[in-house]
């Protein structure tokens, strides 16, 4: 079987792609998260998943590489990762007592053939007091992560309500990765 190289730095998608028992390489890219304004976030995850695997497909021609990137949406706005705690906080303030749709893209390059899927869930959060936002703020939870919350950590605190993959929400869809990888003949 070819390399399997997982294009993160990304401990948490890790140690879910480790569910596979495959053996695997983690290798960082840093990319340019940059993205034109009228991107849909569907195309937007896959784009970006697309860039974090291309730049270790090139140089990794004989692996499989597995990229990924997880935006958060919220009336219509796409959320990363806050850049500051005001941008945090604001994030809390629109996500408290409201839905919003995780979005995973994952990609994957073989023999120079991109193949991605994109997954989505959504989650609903309770009413925040400004005292668990300030209080989550102080953690170092919400500054690396889409939406400004760990649905794994401390974050978990705030959901009220989901509806499809939790993984997908922590950052790989596993199940359809798996799922995925086989249907393709990869694994
Ligand atoms: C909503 C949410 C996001 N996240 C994380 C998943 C992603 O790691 C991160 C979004 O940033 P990404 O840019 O998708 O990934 P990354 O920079 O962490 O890692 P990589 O090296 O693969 O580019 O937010 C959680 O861990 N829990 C959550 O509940």
């Amino acid at each position: 079987m070819p390399k399997l190289i997982l294009a993160s730095h990304s401990p948490r998608r890790k140690e879910l792609l480790q569910k596979l028992q495959i053996p695997f390489d983690s290798i960082s890219s840093n990319v340019d998260e940059q993205l034109a304004d009228n991107l849909s976030p569907e195309d937007a995850v896959i784009e970006l998943a697309t860039r974090k695997a291309s730049i270790i497909a090139e140089q990794y021609k004989e692996a499989i590489v597995i990229g990924a990137d997880t935006i958060v949406v919220h009336n219509g706005t796409i959320l990363g990762k806050p850049k500051d705690r005001t941008m945090a906080k604001e994030t809390l303030e629109s996500l408290s007592g409201n839905e919003h749709s995780v979005f995973t893209g994952v990609t994957v390059i073989y023999q120079g053939k991109h193949q991605s899927f994109y997954e989505k869930t959504d989650v609903t959060f309770w009413e925040l007091t400004s005292k668990e936002i300030e209080q989550y703020l102080d953690s170092d939870e919400p500054y690396d992560k889409a939406g400004a919350y760990g649905i794994q950590g401390l974050g978990s605190l705030f959901v009220k309500m989901i509806n499809g993959d939790y993984y997908n929400v922590v950052g790989l869809p596993i199940s359809r990765l798996n799922r995925f990888l086989k249907e393709k003949k990869l694994i």
